[in-house]
């Protein structure tokens, strides 16, 4: 599935370009996790520039982990890490912007394991050309703020020569699609695909509360880490901005609100006279009683989709909303079938595209396929913003099978409303999501304790797999020597 953007300046200024497709396409990663259709390569006999001072290393989630503390060493006996420090073994996969290897530090840390990164590496002369430099930098950028258990750590990014390197935690377990392909009626069961979604969902949250908007969720983009846990990858077609912080006021609202009439559907916020923070679980979950009706309830009055009327129980205590659901983008970005509505149709587009990407992606895993895919690019697009949402019969083998898929499908149900004000999600953030029924019983704190549906080869089985060359094809001398091959574009429109 190829990603698309356009407006290439776009979130930052308001100049256009036409839209291109890049020459991949979801294919290349479905039998073998890590072959590649593209063949293009770096120089890894390049000297490396002075690397780039490392600026995140405080990486609490990190800390007591072989591969950053190997790195932490590698920098501090150094001085500096560059590519010099490292062997690259193979080539992981291609994208849009650049090529990803699989690397090892050169000379072992004493008394630590070696360990795999996989390495980003962009080719910035490339993409000034193709007038896509912004978002390789947006993405470092952005590598460079994370710390959460779903998403990377950027271990040391520096730059050798033209090119632009980022050495991060590499996944042996290949992505989410590759994963669908290799099941059985290529679907995942609703328990399966609830573990990967409620890990997404978790990792979209903290996204969403460090102000960013991923824009480009898909089965691709969700890589399996070693202990089969998720890991999301590739935000060069995220949007960043600034989060403040909103109590929800629910008094101070309807107050609002009765002198207003009808003049606005939207909640009363006032911004909150705190620091953001990293948890939106709710302020109280104290139930009290009254005859005050609450935003939800004025919300829902005009949507047809109600998606908030399920929550009459909800608290009247103010509640903190720290996710970024007014931002707004005019950027035609992500994967035709994942598109948003209002991506397509241009109106301006906030944090509620993840919530629709979210649900293509319940419906995909369930499923195995979108649901609004056409003959071709242009009638999916038709499809998003036209054709209600159907859900192809199934067969289920118990009631408890049933019932659940009930609650699947009334979750994607509000996820895919076409108007994303009116779509789960779009008054508080992940809160909501994470009160539907088809998560009940998730605990979301403990959530990395659980056994994941499928757990990789160990991490001694790799070493061996990569010995016995096993596991991937290795880069020739020549493909070594070779510089960096731009992918091919097409135009699209
Ligand atoms: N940390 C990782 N561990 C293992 N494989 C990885 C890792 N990061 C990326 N890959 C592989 O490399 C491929 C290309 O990476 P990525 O999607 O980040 O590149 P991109 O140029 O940003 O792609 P896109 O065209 O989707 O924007 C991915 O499909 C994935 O298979």
């Amino acid at each position: 599935m190829a990603a698309i953007t356009t407006r290439d300046e776009s979130d930052y200024d308001s100049s256009c370009s036409s839209i291109t497709v890049p020459d991949s396409s979801r294919s290349w990663m479905s039998n073998l996790s890590f072959s590649s259709r593209r063949r293009s390569s770096v120089s890894v006999c390049s000297s490396a520039t002075e690397a780039s001072l490392f600026s995140s290393a405080h990486k609490p989630h990190k800390a007591n982990q072989a591969a950053w503390e190997a790195m932490k060493r590698l920098r501090s006996t150094k001085g500096r890490v560059g590519l010099d420090h490292f062997r690259l073994l193979r080539r992981l996969g291609s994208g849009d912007i650049g090529n990803v290897y699989l690397c090892q530090i050169r000379n072992p840390v004493v008394g630590l394991p070696q360990c795999f990164y996989a390495m980003k590496v962009v080719d910035r002369e490339a993409l000034a050309i193709r007038k896509k430099l912004h978002r390789a930098e947006m993405e470092k950028e952005i590598l460079d703020m994370l710390d959460h258990p779903f998403l990377p750590t950027l271990y040391a990014e520096f730059d050798a020569s033209h090119y632009s390197c980022l050495v991060m935690e590499f996944c042996p377990g290949g992505d989410l699609y590759a994963a669908r392909q290799r099941l059985p009626g290529k679907c995942f069961s609703i328990s399966s695909a609830r573990f990967y979604a409620a890990e997404t969902l978790l990792a979209l949250e903290y996204l969403h509360m460090m102000g960013i908007v991923y824009r480009d969720l898909k089965p691709e983009n969700v890589l399996v880490r070693e202990d089969g846990h998720i890991m999301l990858s590739d935000f060069d077609l995220s949007l960043k901005c600034d989060v403040v912080p909103k109590l929800l006021r629910r008094k101070m609202y309807l107050e609002s609100n009765q002198k207003n009439a009808k003049s606005s559907s939207m909640p009363y916020c006032v911004a909150a006279p705190m620091q953001p923070v990293l948890s939106c679980f709710s302020a109280s979950n104290k139930k009290k009683k009254g005859t005050v009706t609450t935003i939800t309830e004025q919300v829902g009055a005009d949507n047809n989709h109600d998606h908030n009327a399920d929550h009459h129980h909800q608290e009247l205590d103010p509640e903190m909303v720290a996710e970024p659901i007014e931002a707004r983008s005019k950027s035609f970005v992500g994967t035709h079938e994942y598109l948003a509505p209002e991506v397509i149709s241009g109106q301006g587009h906030g944090s509620a595209v993840d919530w629709w990407t979210f649900g293509v992606f319940l419906y995909e895993m369930l499923y195995g396929r979108t649901p609004f895919k056409g003959e071709n690019n242009e009638k999916t697009l038709i499809n998003i913003l036209k054709q209600p949402l159907r859900f192809p019969r199934v067969g289920v083998s118990s009631s408890k099978e049933f019932e659940e898929m009930v609650k699947v499908q009334d979750l994607i149900s509000k996820l895919l409303v076409k108007n994303p004000k009116k779509r789960i999600g779009s008054l508080k953030g992940s809160v909501e999501i994470k009160r539907h029924d088809f998560f009940k019983g998730v605990n979301w704190a403990l959530i990395r304790s659980v056994r994941p549906p499928h757990v990789p080869a160990a991490n001694s089985d790799l070493h061996n797999k990569i010995r016995n060359r096993a596991y991937l094809p290795k880069l020739s001398k020549k493909e070594r020597d070779e510089p960096f091959q731009i992918p091919h574009h097409v135009d699209y429109f």
